[in-house]
């Protein structure tokens, strides 16, 4: 032992070398591997690797387990566990930032129509026909992004390709797929519109059967002068379009049909073109008169329904359509609809040079049947897809709560009264009181989950004073168009914001929102029945009949049941704050309701995000 201790140093020395890195390669030529694990494991190392502290996970790892595509989609400073149980409904295909930023430069280059490489008269028409009324029109982004792409003039050549649509037989290789999607109240309509009216006013100028059936209407005309009748009699000659339209607009209801339709028929006016709109609301006899009209037809508007019960007894409908567009295409391409409108894209194909499908949202289950049907289809995606403007804000009642105790339908009628007392009040203090009530009016969409549902919550706000009404499929379509029609012209001035500004008050939830945020101003007295709310309307509904409704008179939308996904929020909050306006959602929260899933949409607005 004492001769052992002789040999021991007494006192620790450090090597001079160590300071230097250690020799990655041995005299042998071989790579040396530091042993991590050995008692010396840690020593002569400038950083500390405590052990049981969990390493920083890499990005490979990190991205794995959070579901994003790329380090571009992480939106900076987002938690990687956010919206964890709209996570598990997954409903929305996601879209990757790094597509969005690229998107938002791209259009950012783009202010104004005069920038699009549309025919002069389709560029002056835009203002007096279809924005009608309003000062400084820019284009909306899907406009900048979706017209210059159908016009074929944003720099991306044309992709030829051979492909089968459908069903084997069925080959056309010069067809071009786009996906249009936006936001709700974007003006999708006139970015597919106008490039589509531009296309076919081109095609009319060069078609030798038109050039021929114009030559043979003015021989006829000479010849009648000739014999000296003053006013010459319609040639006998249909046109080449009788029957036979050129572009044709598919839309899941009638009132979107007439919606659709009254916009393509203003351009109609200046542009000249003959555009027909068909549907369950009119006629037999309507529908052929309208679509055999001897002085043709450009654009034909359809439900699918019809369109493909026509196109089944005169497929020659089909025969010339070069345009096709499939406008709220989630729907119309849904497991419902699909075996329709699959069947007229089929048979228009052969003549096809676009086809068009148009969204507000991608379903996850709408992206695997267009990477199945249509693998190249070009995705025009604007950069708020599936965000919900901030500028709509999002208030939530716990019906649980005092003075409801689970009641929700009372919940409902007392925001009801609510908004309109407090509307009232400000129009008194602030002297807007109009001679005219309907400028006053406030138009509220409640919104409920099941049909059968709407007429009992009607009945009941009926019962509380309340003017509402419900409609459902149930309702005759004439009384719709009148209901509707309420809802969709904008009688009071609504304050707007700028397109992606946030309103101009917004509060911020709190960190772990509270359901009873919204606190309506009368929460202790239930309205009395006797009463009455004169300046208040009220549309209950389920989300199916609304899609697409350009209902700009809606400042107030009431989702009475929670919607059952992320689609469905996006759609019925989507009818308030169109184009710019502000908007105000209220969600009745009560017992088996996801309040995670409200919390994360309302935090998930509030942010301005994307949601999934
Ligand atoms: N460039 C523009 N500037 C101002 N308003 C516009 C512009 N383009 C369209 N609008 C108006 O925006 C409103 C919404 O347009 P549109 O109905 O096409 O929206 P959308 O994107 O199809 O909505 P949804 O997804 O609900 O169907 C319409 O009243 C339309 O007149």
């Amino acid at each position: 032992m004492a001769q052992l201790r002789k040999r021991v140093p007494s006192r620790m020395t450090l090597s001079p070398r160590v300071a230097q890195n250690p020799p990655r390669i041995a005299p042998s030529g071989k790579p040396i591997k530091r042993k991590s694990n050995g008692p010396f494991g840690g020593l002569n190392l400038r950083e500390a690797r405590i052990r049981g502290v969990p390493e920083r996970r890499s990005q490979a790892a990190e991205k794995r387990s959070s579901g994003w595509k790329g380090k571009e989609d992480q939106p900076r400073g987002v938690k990687i566990d956010r919206f964890r149980a709209l996570k598990m409904q997954r409903a929305l295909a996601p879209v990757s930032y790094g597509y969005r930023t690229s998107v938002k430069e791209r259009i950012s280059q783009i202010e104004s129509f005069n920038d699009f490489a549309l025919q002069p008269i389709v560029k002056d028409s835009i203002a007096p026909q279809a924005l009608i009324g309003m000062e400084d029109i820019i284009p909306t982004p899907i406009q900048r992004l979706a017209i210059p792409a159908l016009l074929g003039s944003d720099g991306r050549s044309r992709r030829s390709r051979k492909k089968t649509i459908i069903g084997p037989a069925k080959t056309n290789t010069t067809m071009e797929e786009f996906l249009l999607a936006a936001e709700t109240g974007s003006g999708k309509t006139l970015a597919y519109l106008l490039p589509t009216i531009d296309a076919i006013k081109r095609a009319e100028a060069v078609d030798p059967d038109i050039a021929a059936h114009k030559i043979a209407l003015e021989e006829e005309k000479q010849r009648q002068y000739a014999l000296g009748l003053q006013s010459p009699p319609l040639s006998n000659q249909p046109h080449p379009t009788t029957g036979r339209p050129r572009a044709i607009i598919l839309l899941p209801t009638s009132e979107l049909v007439a919606q659709v339709g009254a916009l393509t028929k203003s351009l109609s006016h200046t542009i000249k073109f003959r555009s027909a709109l068909i549907s369950s609301a009119y006629s037999g006899r309507v529908i052929r008169n309208r679509l055999f009209d001897p002085s043709g037809i450009d654009i034909l508007i359809s439900t699918p329904h019809l369109l493909a019960s026509i196109a089944e007894s005169d497929p020659n409908i089909l025969g010339r359509v070069t345009h096709l567009v499939i406008d709220e295409a989630d729907s119309l391409l849904d497991r419902s609809f699909t075996p329709l409108t699959a069947a007229i894209i089929d048979r228009a194909t052969p003549s096809l040079h676009q086809l068009v499908l148009c969204s507000a949202t991608i379903p996850r289950s709408l992206d695997s049947f267009l990477r199945k049907r249509f693998p190249d289809i070009r995705r025009l995606t604007t950069p708020n897809l599936h965000a919900i403007p901030r500028r709509v804000q999002l208030g939530v009642v716990d019906v649980e709560k005092d003075p409801y105790h689970g009641n929700k339908s009372l919940a409902c009628a007392d925001s009801i009264w609510t908004i309109g007392k407090a509307a009232e009040e400000h129009a008194v203090s602030h002297g807007e009181v109009h001679k005219d009530k309907n400028l006053d009016m406030k138009h509220i969409i409640v919104f409920v989950n099941e049909r059968e549902k709407a007429v009992e919550v009607a009945d009941y706000l009926k019962s509380k004073g309340i003017n509402a009404e419900a409609l459902s499929r149930d309702t005759p379509s004439q009384r719709q168009s009148e209901i509707l029609t309420a809802f969709t012209s904008p009688a009071s001035p609504i304050p707007k914001s700028t397109d992606n500004s946030p309103a101009v008050v917004v509060t911020p939830p709190e960190p772990e929102p509270s359901l009873a945020t919204y606190v309506p101003l009368n929460r202790r007295s239930t309205p009395p029945p006797r009463r009455s709310l004169p300046n208040t309307r009220v549309l209950v509904m389920t989300d199916l009949g609304s899609r697409g409704i350009d209902t700009l008179a809606v400042r107030h939308v009431i989702l009475y049941d929670v919607p059952h996904s992320t689609i469905d929020f996006i759609h019925r909050l989507g009818r308030t704050g169109r184009m710019g306006r502000r908007g105000r959602g209220i969600v009745l929260v009560g017992k088996g309701d996801r309040r995670d899933v409200v919390r994360e949409v309302r935090e998930g607005m509030f942010k301005g995000q994307a949601l999934v």
